[in-house]
């Protein structure tokens, strides 16, 4: 059984996609981080703070929980999800017509012997020129409100990205070939029947 440390709707439908039983343990860690870590720190300490928190909710039983965090990386500039309006403003007339990188941590932790495996990966979008109007028209949807950088690649915001270079799935929010290398880790395997957990 895999548990999935997450609130997020999108996570879920992409495990759904691994045709894997699962549960979700909505997790509510808290998402400060610690400022001068590097990107991938960041993802990773967070991805594994969520996993963690929903241990007390898992009980005795075998099972491989998975948490995972996504942020947007422009130069040394770090967007996690727009507090309001006007931070998705300032975040999209950051990205539009520029390359910036997406980072998503994926920590497993294997119950109940504790084994815990952390590992994040980047994708590159490059992101089309956008006019004002155009950046108010898109925050004007409500898409922007609770993504990373102020984006969702798989609603209307695929209609802003030019290219992407790397796992489309990281940009949405978890890594699903990442994902599938670590549950074999664990005994699981998606292609085949070995199920230890
Ligand atoms: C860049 C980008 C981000 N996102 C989303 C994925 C994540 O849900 C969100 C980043 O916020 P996160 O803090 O990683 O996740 P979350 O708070 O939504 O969910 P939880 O912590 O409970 O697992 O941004 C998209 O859906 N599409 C995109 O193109």
């Amino acid at each position: 059984m895999i548990i999935l440390a997450s609130g997020s709707p999108r996570r879920r439908e992409l495990l759904t996609l691994l045709g894997l039983p699962f549960e979700v343990i909505s997790s509510d860690a808290d998402e400060s981080t610690p400022s001068g870590l590097a990107p991938a720190e960041i993802v990773r300490s967070l991805a594994l703070r969520k996993a963690e928190a929903v241990l007390p909710s898992a009980g005795e039983r075998a099972a491989v929980i998975v948490g995972s965090d996504t942020i947007v990386v422009l130069g040394n500039q770090v967007l996690g999800k727009p507090a309001d309006k006007q931070d998705s403003r300032d975040m999209l007339q950051l990205l539009q017509g520029r390359t910036h990188q997406v980072y998503t941590g994926v920590a497993c932790i294997g119950l109940p012997e504790g084994k815990t495996v952390v590992e994040h990966r980047v994708t590159s979008v490059t992101m089309r020129a956008m006019s004002m109007d155009e950046i108010s028209a898109y925050i004007a949807t409500g898409e922007p409100a609770d993504k990373a950088g102020s984006y969702a690649i798989q609603g209307l915001g695929a209609t802003l990205v030019e290219r992407i270079e790397g796992c489309y799935f990281n940009v949405v929010g978890l890594p699903l070939s990442l994902l599938g290398e670590m549950l074999s880790g664990f005994g699981i395997s998606v292609l085949g029947r070995q199920r230890s957990y």
